[in-house]
This record gives structure tokens, C-alpha cells and sequence, in this order.
């Protein structure tokens, strides 16, 4: 028999109210073992809790079973509903764990029994674990949507025509010598593989979006020491968070904060002035400002009155940076000592002029920033995949896809194989690989049990 599970599913105590979730076979029977009735299933009852052995009370609390397998985990369920102090709850768990068959879940152990039971595809599966850590607006609703199964139901879908493509295939084969089925049905098959080789690229090309608003997107701060650039970090966070002193050179490591900009994340990151000849410490902070640049979505050059700009020989911007195709916006900062001109540089970057000690040009900059952002999400509208796992196997499914099209030459049973590797890398995104299916849509859309 399985083992039942049990743990702290509110978070840290103490709380209000903290929630202990049971699931298994012995969930009922250990709920029976500590409260004197049974409440009615999914209706909250208020019990005392007694300890099993002692009889001793532990607390008064709200009680609630779920009868699986309609429940979340697709197993019984209870839950109890407790005060949120830390003696209580230690008490009521260490009565849990003297209980037969019982013993503390695993990190993610209740999610895991719901996706073995069936309950959740991964891919709605890791929408809830993205829900849970989701910081803005933007990426709940992106979290919400997958753990809702649109993402699933899309990678479903496309797998269901892939099967249903073979089942063609095949079809075509089994009855090649009889006279009542019609002819080369798998004729159309390689016309509906391209359709869906395109709508897989498009919707690959569009996953760096999807996996961006999940991670936040990356704004780093560059430029000579000095600059301003830990002031403005400040500015912009409204709270103290990276060192300002007038001593050149203070930001060695990268700092970072996180952003919320009209509900989409942003992680800003203060960098070490970039200069030659420093010191062995500094130029570790030069090499980590490198690499954070490299990685960039947006890179912001400040640069104070005189100062260098990115495209300057030596003090500007690292050519290894400049030849990422990141693009770069110019603050110009400390624009409270000296009337900013819009010097000579290369006419396509956007310009900012900030000063952080009179508290002008920071709006600007928020709302652009908040622009670049909108636009580099896009409406939201559309499930986009959110990790590299599903680039991965989306990479792997439009692989197969272009070998079905485009090996014209080739034997049927090969480019059904190609299609069998597009659905299989399908399959891998949501979890599940069936190989009943292929049987399933052939009986069904051909009757050959007849
Ligand atoms: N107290 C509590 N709140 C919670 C959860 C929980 O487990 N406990 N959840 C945990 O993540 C989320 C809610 N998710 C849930 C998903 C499915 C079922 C469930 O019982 N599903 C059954 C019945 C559905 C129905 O009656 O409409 C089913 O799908 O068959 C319960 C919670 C958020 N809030
Ligand atoms: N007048 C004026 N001074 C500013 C402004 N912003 C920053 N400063 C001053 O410029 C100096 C350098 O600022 P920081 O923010 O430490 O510069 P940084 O670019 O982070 O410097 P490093 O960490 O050395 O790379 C400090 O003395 C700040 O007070 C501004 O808007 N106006």
C-alpha cells in the first residue's frame, strides 16, 4: 500500500491559520484517529484534535476530508485547518508521524501525486509552481493560463494530429490490397505536417518571450566608474540598496533588483564602472560587469557630463558587448550640473537625461522602460512555452517535423517514424506518451474490427 503523506502546506509559522495536508490511503483513518467524528466530505467542520495515544488535546481546529479520486492529488485527502502557533503545529504532526502507514511528504510530493494519478499534465504541473513564485501581474496571469492546461492542451493537440497522421499512414499499408478503402489516403498526410511544422516554428520562435516573462527580464547598468550608476540604481529601486559613495570604483560586484513595471518583471543590475588599470578585486568586478552585459535584454550607459560614451575607444562600451545586438539606451546623468546635450553619437540609441539628486528624468525612464517591456511580452493573449525544457523538445518535434516534409524520397514507414519522433517529443513536454493512441484512433476511424 502507498504510504500516506502528510505536511505544512501554509507557509511560515507562525500564522493566522496553518494548513495541514494528508493524502493517501490511510488519510481517513489517521483523521479518525485524532478527532472524534468524521465531517461530511468537503464540507469544513470544527473538531478538537487529540492526540491518538494521550488523549491529551492539541488544538481546536477545522476539519475536511476529500474523497478521491476527486480530489486534488486523485487520492483522500484531508485537511486540517489549525492554529498557526509552532508548538501546535509541531504537536499535531508529530501525532501524524506516530500513525500507522503515515509518514512527512516530500518537496512537491502532493503535486507529484496528482500528475501520477493523472490529475495534471507537467506542463500544469510546473504552471502551478510558477503560480506559486509568480511576483508580477504579468507572470500570474502567464502561471495562471498554464497551470490551466493551455499550454498542454496545445502540445495535445498537435500530438493528436501527429497520431492521427500515422494512423493514415498505416491505414494506407493494412489495406493497400483491398478494394472498398479509398485510395492513398496518406497522400494529404505530408501537406497537414508541413501546416503543423509552421505553427510549431512560430510558436518556437515565440518561446524566449514566454521563458523572459518568467525569469524577468535582464536591464543592466554600464558605464565608466563614477557615472552615477549606483545612484541611479537607487533612484530607481526607491530604497538603498547598492553603496553610493564619491569614491570612484565602490560597485565591485553586481547588484541586483527586481522590478515591478506595470505588472511585467524586470531585474535591473549595477555593475563595476568599466575602466583599465584597476586594481586585481576591481577588475574581478569587471569581468563579472562583462558577463552580466552579455546576458543582457537592454543595456542603460550612463554616463555623467564629459564622460565616455559607449561607442568611445577604450572607455565605452566593450566591442564584445556592442556585437551582442543588445540594444543600449543613454542616461545622461548628474543633468542638474550641467544643461545635457545630446552629444555626437550613434544616432539610433534612445537618450535619457536623469538627475537623481533633483529627481528629474526618472518618469521617462520608468515609462520606457515599461514600453520596452509591454513590447518585448507581447499581449499575453497566446499560451507561450516557459522553459528551456520545452524549447528543447519543441526543437527536437519541429527536427522531426522538417525530416517527415522533406524526405519526399524516402519510404512512408520512415516519414511515419519522423512523425512517431515529433509526437514522442510532444509527449515529453506534457508527460505523457501513450502508445495505446495509435491503436485507438485506427479502430476508431476505420472500424477494422468490423
Ligand atoms: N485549502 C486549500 N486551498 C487550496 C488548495 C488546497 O489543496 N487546499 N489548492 C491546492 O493546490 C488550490 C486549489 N486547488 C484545488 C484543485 C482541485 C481540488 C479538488 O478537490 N478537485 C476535485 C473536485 C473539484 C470540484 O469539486 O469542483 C476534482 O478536480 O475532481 C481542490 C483544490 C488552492 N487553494
Ligand atoms: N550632482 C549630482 N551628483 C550625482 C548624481 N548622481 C550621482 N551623483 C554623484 O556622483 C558620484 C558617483 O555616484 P555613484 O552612484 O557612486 O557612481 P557609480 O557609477 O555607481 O560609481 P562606481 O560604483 O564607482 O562605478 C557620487 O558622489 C554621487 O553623489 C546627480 O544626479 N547629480
Amino acid at each position: 500500500m502507498q504510504d500516506t503523506i502528510f505536511a505544512l502546506s501554509s507557509g511560515t509559522l507562525p500564522s493566522g491559520v496553518a494548513v495541514i495536508r494528508l493524502s493517501g490511503p490511510s488519510a481517513f483513518d489517521a483523521l479518525g484517529s485524532l478527532c472524534s467524528s468524521m465531517p461530511q466530505p468537503r464540507q469544513a467542520a470544527l473538531r478538537v484534535l487529540r492526540d491518538p495515544q494521550t488523549q491529551e488535546p492539541l488544538d481546536q481546529a477545522l476539519v475536511l476530508t476529500f474523497p478521491g479520486p476527486a480530489s486534488f492529488t486523485g487520492e483522500d485527502v484531508v485537511e486540517l485547518q489549525c492554529h498557526g502557533g509552532r508548538a501546535v503545529v509541531a504537536a499535531v504532526l508529530k501525532s501524524l508521524g506516530d500513525l500507522p502507514g503515515m509518514r512527512p511528504a516530500e518537496p512537491g510530493e502532493f503535486t507529484r501525486r496528482a500528475f501520477e494519478k493523472g490529475r495534471l499534465d507537467l506542463t500544469e504541473v510546473e504552471g502551478l509552481a510558477d503560480l506559486i513564485a509568480a511576483e508580477t501581474e504579468a507572470q500570474r496571469r502567464q502561471a495562471f493560463r498554464q497551470m490551466d492546461g493551455a499550454l498542454g492542451r496545445l502540445y495535445e493537440g498537435w500530438r493528436k494530429r501527429l497520431v492521427h497522421m500515422r494512423a493514415m499512414i498505416e491505414a494506407d499499408f493494412d489495406f493497400a490490397d483491398e478494394e472498398d478503402v479509398p485510395g492513398s489516403v496518406a497522400d494529404t498526410v505530408w501537406g497537414e505536417a508541413a501546416i503543423l511544422k509552421r505553427e510549431v516554428a512560430d510558436h518556437l520562435n515565440r518561446s524566449r518571450s514566454g521563458e523572459r516573462l518568467r525569469d524577468g527580464l535582464l536591464v543592466v547598468l554600464m558605464g565608466a566608474p563614477n557615472a552615477g550608476k549606483s545612484s541611479l540604481l537607487n533612484a530607481i529601486a526607491g530604497r538603498e540598496v547598492a553603496i553610493v559613495t564619491e569614491e570612484a570604483g565602490t560597485t565591485r560586484d553586481v547588484i541586483e533588483v527586481h522590478l515591478d513595471l506595470d505588472g511585467y518583471p524586470v531585474t535591473l543590475a549595477d555593475t563595476a564602472g568599466l575602466r583599465s588599470g584597476a586594481g586585481r578585486v576591481e577588475q574581478e568586478g569587471i569581468r563579472r560587469a562583462m558577463e552580466k552585459g552579455r546576458a543582457a535584454d537592454l543595456i542603460l550607459w550612463a554616463v555623467e557630463p564629459g564622460g565616455p560614451l559607449p561607442e568611445d575607444e577604450g572607455q565605452g562600451l566593450p566591442e564584445a558587448i556592442r556585437t551582442e545586438s543588445v540594444p543600449v539606451w543613454i542616461i545622461s546623468t548628474k543633468a542638474d550640473l550641467e544643461t545635457p546635450t545630446k552629444r555626437n553619437f550613434s544616432g539610433t540609441m534612445l537618450y535619457f537625461p536623469v538627475s537623481v539628486t533633483k529627481g528629474t528624468g526618472l518618469d521617462n525612464l520608468f515609462k520606457a522602460l515599461g514600453r520596452f517591456a509591454s513590447d518585448m511580452f507581447g499581449s499575453g493573449e497566446v499560451a507561450l512555452a516557459t522553459r528551456e525544457r520545452h524549447r528543447h523538445y519543441l526543437t527536437d518535434c519541429l527536427g522531426a517535423l522538417q525530416d517527415a516534409v522533406s524526405r519526399d524520397h524516402l519510404p512512408a514507414e520512415l516519414r511515419a517514424e519522423d512523425l512517431r519522433r515529433a509526437a514522442d517529443a510532444l509527449g515529453r513536454i506534457t508527460g505523457r506518451i501513450d502508445v495505446e493512441d495509435l491503436l485507438d484512433v485506427i479502430f476508431r476511424e476505420f472500424c477494422i474490427g468490423k
